[in-house]
């Protein structure tokens, strides 16, 4: 009986009647606060979110990639992805299963600014609305920056009360057994609660009205121990949303930001006066890296503050227009400074603008050491500021609503977005480090010797490098953007006059290009390419003919993630040079955003192997792939790289009209991939190079039939395929039916035995024959002579001139014009132009090149020394050393494997009307070629074989086959 009257009394009926009362009450109470955006422009201005929301792309990722740097650099790339509907996600969809899985967390990742807020409290509007998600009963938005500020032990049920105190009089457990629940987690990175996962058994917990910290109630709450049923959705910067074990992300999306429409959408809702928000607009898209940025809509803010600014003064009679600024660092420099100024107009504080900014600086600083977001009126008052002057600046910080359980007795702030936190903090630090106090920022930018800016700066580096949640990411950007000199002029107010830091940022670029740290995970390798960007340096790409330029080390996937970065970033991305240069496959993947935004490809002598060819494969199948003109010339693809390549060419996607395969050891296997491409109704090819492969007859009637079916193409290129063309063969070839479009066709360089070809149009059938029978390059074998009437008298000729020796002493030889009075040097007789092959054999030290005529040939001057003029090209060959050079310029090569003493081979192959001549090490056990590098260029005259020997011992055989 006792116990009877002891327990309560529920009436099921009323409890469920007040569960759906206090379900009303919250959707009515969440609308409300929800409707409101805070937006920092101008005054403390808000706007209704429905009014200027723009829709995000929001796209799912394989769960299983959390960690994988691609997924990580497609959020950084996000304007050149494939938004094909496919992987395109709608904000309220994230919870509907693709088949029949069940979602129960969804982790949403993005970088600083993209919006994941955003579209949480969107989420919540339209669940409180009654317009989506209705078959949610209850929906829970709680913000790691809240919760951070909440201390001791609480059950679930008490958590909930502080931020819903709706929730009071509930049946919490029949709320939570009967009813379909979201919780939605924003903002991970921000947390400062160890949610530790593995170690989850030493707080287990599944009763919500059990009591816990924090840290075990929300780690209990995502592994799903409590509240099996209810939904979770997360959302995070990237770096930080790796905390999260894969195997507890059913569904993985990213948001991207703004399409190109979305960015014109967002700027119209924003600047009421549609004229004023075209120009705007035309402004951004005339320079590109301001463009680009605006995927990101926080900066999409900014430049709408800054730009109706300087728009607003250009049209005033003032003195000259300011420029657009270029960089994130000038974007918030010019963002702050409007805030301020328009500030000081109004309220007239008694600190100066210089003071008030550095304040807050001091006060962002410290958030960002002790990895806080608000901040208390004793916290701007320890720093030496009061509410009243944080308060005049309502652009930049802002107070926060307080909570109504009366968690808190004091009000709360924070900066107007957690960036300009990060912004404040590096200007703070850069102050502090201009005025010689390097301790005080001891704590986030590790002292290096030195004490210069530039070990400065390296230390800021080496401290974000070290930390794993990219913590100090966005502060180190800022704070490289804040050396550049043009930071430094519009912060003159603030900074005072402060020496060039040109010298100090080319050193810092070398410097970060150099970094060579084996864990440098691609997160920090994204945030290293902001870093470069901030400090305006594009100069990767430009060097001598805008060639990404080899060096004797492959690119990183660092150096490759810059490169693709930097490509995308310059002004005309349209031909993306990447000749000579040999990667892994990983550092090959990540040039795919360059390959997706470039209309030209030169990929040729890059060892691109068979599973390269599924990154350009993939690169094609895009929806929107630019690419036209795809150069593999000279690589090893083989038929199995060939098939793979033909998967993305056969996608109606695949833009591609020109596509070279030459050189490419490529048989019957892939000649019938690409005849199934030749035949495919949607290719769009039209120009198709497979000279200098080993097709052979069977190889030319597979595409002879292939172009019976169906042919598009305008011209096939079958030079030196040791092609004999059977007459059944040729009969095919010589189609003239109407269909027929084909305009050239090159059988140059075959075996051919019939030459009768009755081809219409333009027919190449030169330099056939028998000694075209061989196979490889051996097809191109020459055969020259050292020419005596140039050899120098320090060099003999021997071997019926096919040999030549350094000698100590001056040769005895008549005066000739052609000769080379004081430079080693010897040039053959023999004036090359066409396809030719040849062989040396030689000791170290020896240049082997390829010269005009018109090489001088008095003295020993750059004008006559070969490779160090317009009119030579040479490959220079020692024990330790092996480099190309033409005019001067070095690229250093790697060494080829050899023995220190011996002779050794290498093959010279020019192709004369292609403008290539490359040099090949021959093993001299198996014969075989490895390709050393490659000169690209327009070859003008014909050329002569030149030899320079620089050691007194040296020999250089031309060897005869
Ligand atoms: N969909 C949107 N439509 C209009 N404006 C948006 C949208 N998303 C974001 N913004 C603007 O960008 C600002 C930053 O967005 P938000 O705070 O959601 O970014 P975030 O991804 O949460 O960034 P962080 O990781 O730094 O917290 C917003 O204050 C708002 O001005």
């Amino acid at each position: 009986m006792y116990i009877f009257f002891m327990m309560p009394v529920y009436d099921q009926s009323n409890d469920k009647q007040n569960i759906l009362h206090i379900r009303d009450k919250i959707k009515l109470c969440q609308k409300m606060k929800s409707e409101i955006i805070l937006e920092g422009i101008e005054t403390q201005s808000t706007s209704v979110l429905n009014k200027v929301y723009t829709e995000l792309y929001i796209v799912t990722c394989d769960s299983t990639s959390i960690n994988k740097e691609h997924e990580v650099w497609q959020a950084e790339t996000a304007h050149l992805k494939d938004f094909s509907e496919a992987s395109v996600i709608k904000c309220q969809d994230i919870f509907k299963p693709a088949e029949d899985e069940t979602i129960r967390c969804v982790v949403t990742k993005g970088i600083a600014g993209i919006g994941k807020t955003v579209a949480a409290q969107k989420l919540n509007l339209d669940w409180a609305d009654g317009k989506e998600n209705q078959d949610l009963d209850f929906l829970f938005l709680l913000s790691f920056r809240k919760l951070n500020l909440i201390k001791g032990w609480y059950s679930l049920h008490g958590l909930l009360q502080i931020f819903y105190p709706e929730l009071k009089d509930i049946n919490f457990k029949k709320m939570f057994d009967e009813h379909k629940v979201l919780f939605i987690l924003d903002g991970l990175d921000e947390s400062q609660l160890s949610l530790e996962f593995d170690e989850i058994e030493n707080g287990l917990i599944s009763d919500v009205s059990a009591s816990a910290s924090l840290d075990i109630l929300l780690t209990n709450l995502i592994t799903g121990r409590l509240l099996p049923g209810a939904l979770l959705w997360i959302t995070s910067r990237p770096v930080a949303a790796n905390q999260i074990p894969r195997e507890l992300c059913h569904r993985v999306t990213e948001i991207r930001g703004f399409n190109d429409a979305q960015k014109d959408e967002y700027f119209r809702k924003h600047i009421r006066d549609p004229e004023i928000a075209s120009r705007i607009i035309s402004d951004i898209k005339a320079t590109r890296s301001l463009y680009i940025m605006c995927h990101v809509p926080v900066f999409c803010w900014m430049a709408v503050t800054v730009l109706q600014d300087i728009l607003s003064k250009d049209n005033k009679s003032g003195p000259k227009p300011r420029s657009l600024p270029t960089t994130l660092s000038e974007m918030y420099i010019h963002y702050v400074m409007i805030q301020t100024r328009i500030s000081f107009q109004k309220h007239r504080p008694m600190m100066s603008i210089k003071d008030i900014i550095l304040k807050l600086g001091e006060l962002a600083y410290q958030n960002l050491e002790s990895q806080n977001v608000l901040f208390t009126e004793q916290d701007l008052t320890n720093c030496g500021i009061s509410v009243m002057e944080a308060a005049t600046c309502p652009g930049l910080c802002t107070e926060l609503v307080e909570l109504s359980h009366g968690m808190y007795h004091t009000k709360v702030y924070c900066f107007v977005h957690l960036s300009v936190q990060e912004f404040f903090a590096a200007l703070y630090a850069f102050h502090e480090f201009e005025n010689g106090r390097t301790d005080s920022v001891k704590a986030l930018i590790k002292k290096r010797k030195g004490g210069t800016l530039l070990d400065f700066l390296k230390g800021a580096l080496d401290s974000a490098l070290d930390i794993k949640n990219g913590h100090l990411d966005l502060f180190t950007r800022f704070l490289f953007g804040i050396s550049h000199d043009s930071s430094r002029a519009l912060l003159q107010d603030i900074l005072g006059n402060t020496t060039s830091g040109s010298e100090c940022n080319k050193k810092l670029i070398g410097y970060i290009k150099m970094l060579k740290r084996k864990d440098l995970s691609p997160e920090r390798c994204i945030n290293l390419i902001h870093c470069l960007l901030q400090l305006k340096d594009h100069t990767i790409l430009q060097n001598d003919n805008n060639q990404v330029s080899p060096s004797d080390t492959p690119p990183t996937p660092f150096q490759c993630s810059l490169l693709a970065y930097m490509f995308i970033m310059s002004e005309k991305p349209e031909e993306f040079d990447f000749r000579n240069n040999k990667t892994s496959e990983e550092a090959f993947r990540r040039l795919a955003p360059a390959l997706l935004s470039c209309t030209r490809a030169l990929l040729n002598f890059c060892d691109i192997t068979a599973l390269q060819c599924e990154t350009v494969a993939s690169v094609l199948q895009a929806e929107n792939s630019h690419l036209t003109v795809l150069d593999l010339g000279h690589n090893n693809l083989g038929d199995e790289g060939v098939i793979r390549l033909c998967c993305g060419l056969r996608n109606p996607n695949c833009k591609v009209e020109t596509l070279n395969l030459r050189h490419n050891h490529v048989g019957v296997g892939g000649v019938k991939a690409v005849c199934e491409v030749l035949t495919c109704p949607t290719s769009k090819l039209l120009n198709l190079d497979l000279s200098c492969n080993d097709l052979g007859d069977p190889g030319a009637e597979l595409l002879a039939f292939a172009l019976r079916t169906r042919c598009k193409l305008q011209a096939l290129r079958l030079s030196g395929c040791l092609i004999t063309l059977p007459e059944d063969v040729s009969s095919v070839l010589a189609l003239r039916s109407e269909s027929f479009q084909m305009k050239e066709l090159d059988l140059s360089y075959n075996p051919l035995r019939y030459v009768e070809l009755d081809f219409p149009r333009q027919l190449n059938l030169d330099h056939r024959g028998e000694s075209r029978n061989n196979p490889g390059l051996q097809k191109y074998a020459s055969e020259v002579t050292l020419d005596p009437s140039t050899v120098n008298v320090f060099l003999s000729l021997s071997e019926g001139n096919r040999k030549v020796t350094r000698q100590k002493k001056k040769q005895d030889y008549p005066f000739t014009e052609e000769r080379f009075d004081e430079c080693n040097q010897v040039l053959c007789k023999e004036g090359l132009c066409g396809r030719h092959y040849l062989e040396v054999e030689c000791l170290h030290d020896v240049h082997i090149g390829m010269a005009y005529k018109e090489l001088e040939r008095n003295g020993a001057g750059n004008n006559v020394t070969l490779g160090q003029n317009a009119v030579s090209w040479t490959l220079y060959a020692s024990k330790d050393k092996f480099y190309a050079q033409h005019k001067k310029i070095i690229h250093n090569l790697r060494l080829p494997e050899i023995k220190s003493n011996e002779s050794y081979r290498t093959g010279v192959f020019l192709d004369w009307p292609a403008g290539i001549l490359s040099f090949y090490n021959i093993s001299s056990e198996s014969d075989k070629l490895t390709h050393l590098y490659a000169f690209h260029t327009t070859f003008t005259e014909p050329l002569y074989l030149g030899l320079r020997l620089q050691s007194p011992t040296t020999t250089i055989s031309l060897i005869v086959k």
